[in-house]
């Protein structure tokens, strides 16, 4: 079979995983508009999950409950344990638009959680020449942002969140400003880094295939007000020619069985 497929039942939504993350009864309204209705998740240590549903089912505000940036109506959020209520330096978000600085170069960007942490001006610009060169940037160090085309900046972004040496990356669309040969090139680095880094991801996006790509697991949220309502953990292997696994099996079944889920929200 191609997919593990858990149907919405909050209590067996677990994983025998060791839980990084745990989202427990999270409710969200924005006045009279409810857009998460009791959210219970375990994200596990290590692994890279997507949240995935239709336009405006809550996944950016999920994510942004669990990076600590705004509150819940209702439940919690736990990391390692410990109570969400604000960020924290085992999180790091990036989002959508990089969110930065024009004035400042690459390096300074990079720096910059470093910078707000107080480390030293020496060894922030050491650690962040490192991510520099790990995400394909070497020699771009003293370009300003305008400099830089859409895939670059958004790497950028991808450094400064790897950089801080957060446990958990919470990326919000970061594929969605950039083009698709730089998408696909970026989906590459991500799950290279991914398995070198050990770093728990949690990934919001619009793309079937592209969360069929990348992820560990799968949770489908339902139109708003969001609810689990499955969670998905495609059977690919990854190791080989990327290209190759455009064309496999699996991964085909698996974009086909999710978008027979989705189809009915799509007018
Ligand atoms: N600050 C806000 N004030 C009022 N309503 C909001 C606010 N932020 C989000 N919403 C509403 O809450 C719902 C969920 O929004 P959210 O951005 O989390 O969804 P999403 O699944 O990420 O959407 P999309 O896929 O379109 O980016 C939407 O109906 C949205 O209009």
């Amino acid at each position: 079979m191609a997919v593990t497929a858990v149907r919405e039942k909050p209590s067996a939504i677990h994983t025998s995983l060791e839980a990084i993350v745990e989202v427990k009864g999270i409710c969200k309204s924005y006045g009279n508009v409810e857009a998460l209705r009791d959210i219970n998740l375990d994200f596990p240590r290590g692994k890279l999950t997507s949240l995935l549903g239709p336009s405006g089912c809550g996944k950016t505000t999920l994510l942004k409950i669990i990076a600590g940036l705004i509150g819940a109506s209702a439940g919690s959020v736990t990391v390692d344990g410990k109570r969400v209520s604000g960020p924290g330096p085992e999180r790091a978000f990036v989002f959508q638009d990089f969110a930065l600085m024009p004035w400042a170069t690459v390096l300074r960007n990079v720096a910059f959680g470093l910078e707000l942490r107080g480390t030293g001006k020496a060894e922030r610009d050491e650690i962040a020449r490192r991510y520099i060169a790990q995400v394909g940037l070497s020699g771009f160090e003293d370009k300003y942002p305008h400099e830089l085309s859409g895939g670059m900046r958004q790497r950028v972004g991808l450094a400064r969140a790897l950089s801080v040496d957060a446990e958990v990356l919470l990326l919000d669309e970061p594929f969605s400003a950039v083009d698709e040969q730089n998408r696909r090139k970026f989906q590459e680095d991500l799950i290279r880094l991914r398995s070198a880094q050990n770093k728990t991801f949690i990934f919001v996006t619009h793309s079937i295939e592209e969360a069929v790509y990348i992820s560990d697991r799968i949770v489908l949220l339902s139109p708003r007000p969001g609810r689990v309502s499955q969670v998905i953990e495609p059977d690919i292997d990854r190791s080989g020619d990327p290209d190759r696994i455009h064309r496999d099996k699996h991964y085909l079944d698996t974009v086909e069985e999710i978008w027979q889920g989705l189809k009915q929200y799509v007018e």
